[in-house]
């Protein structure tokens, strides 16, 4: 029985509670159904109850009081003994039907995304043949005024880059909050985002080594990026974003209808594509006869 789902990602306060919330809505205006699971366990206040909740199996507050640990510790304990009660997912998701789309809401701590294996090892179970074999497309969001400045765009867009490698699921970035940026020139400024090649750094660090003091040392994040001494390196980043070719961004405003379905249909697609680009499986004799014809 084929099951789609959603990896709803990025940092925290980034909007994928809300973000959540609007897919819900909009699938059910659709007639469609969902199945809402948060796996946060420090949160708190949904507009839509999650269907399934990893506060029933542990919560933060809880691991924090009782193992003495900070918010950081105290989410990778519960993320282990999530992955240490794997039955927990497994119970409530089995059964589910093609006709769910299985709704993902993940904590907001960066190293979630970046360099712990949790992630992964989770996302295996997720969709692994022989596990929930869940079709799941990950949604990665960034606010849309945070990424108009370069030395925020680009650590979200390595940020995002590294939950791409590591998951190896199909793989959506979003613009949150547009209706944020405000007027002609936010818009403007946006689009060099948009779409942005090497040269949006390139040109950047150019001018800034024009300006240059000689001293090498930044003085806020802008110069982090700008300082010529860092100029090898921008372009090093920026060369390393454009050969993986994922710099591009739906943008998202969660209070009109058409984007949210926009991004959904891109959504379904993605899920939708990777399906039917599955490998087949090498131990299947018909594909074996095939291969060798
Ligand atoms: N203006 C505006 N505010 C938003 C939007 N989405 C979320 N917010 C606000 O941003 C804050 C964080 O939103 P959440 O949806 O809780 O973000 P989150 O990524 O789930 O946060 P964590 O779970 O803490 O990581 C809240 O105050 C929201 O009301 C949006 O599209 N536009």
């Amino acid at each position: 029985m084929s099951k789609f789902g959603a990896l709803i990602m990025g940092p925290a306060g980034a909007g994928k509670t809300t973000f959540c919330s609007a897919l819900i809505n909009h699938l059910r205006n659709n007639r469609r159904s969902c199945f809402y699971v948060n796996l946060d366990p420090a949160a708190e206040e949904f507009v839509h109850e999650p269907d399934l909740d990893i506060k029933d199996l542990i919560s933060l507050e809880d691991v924090m009081e009782e193992m003495g640990l900070g918010p950081n510790g105290g989410l990778i304990y519960c993320f282990e003994f999530l992955l240490e009660n794997l039955d927990f997912l497994t119970e409530a998701l089995d059964p589910l039907t093609e006709e769910y789309l299985i709704i993902i809401d993940m904590p907001g701590q960066i190293e979630l995304y970046t360099h712990i294996p949790i992630l992964p090892t989770l996302v295996k179970h997720l969709t692994r043949t022989g596990a929930l074999d869940i079709n799941l497309c990950a949604a990665y969001l960034l606010e849309a005024t945070f990424v108009v400045d370069k030395a925020k765009f680009f650590a979200g867009t390595l940020s995002a880059m590294s939950a791409m490698i590591m998951l190896e699921v199909p793989h959506v970035n979003i613009l949150s909050k547009m209706d944020l940026v405000k007027g002609q020139i936010g818009k403007r400024e946006l689009k060099r985002f948009l779409d942005p090649d090497e040269t949006l750094l390139d040109d950047e660090a150019e001018e800034a080594g024009e300006e240059d003091d000689g001293s090498g040392a930044p003085r806020d994040t802008q110069s982090v990026m700008r300082g010529s001494s860092f100029k090898k390196l921008n372009k090093a980043v920026a060369g390393l974003i454009d050969s993986f070719s994922m710099v591009s961004y739906l943008k998202l405003d969660v209070q009109d209808e058409d984007s949210v379905g926009a991004v959904l249909s891109y959504i379904d697609e993605s899920i939708q594509y990777h399906e039917a680009q599955e490998p087949k499986d090498p131990l299947d004799e018909t594909n074996m006869d095939e291969e060798a014809e």
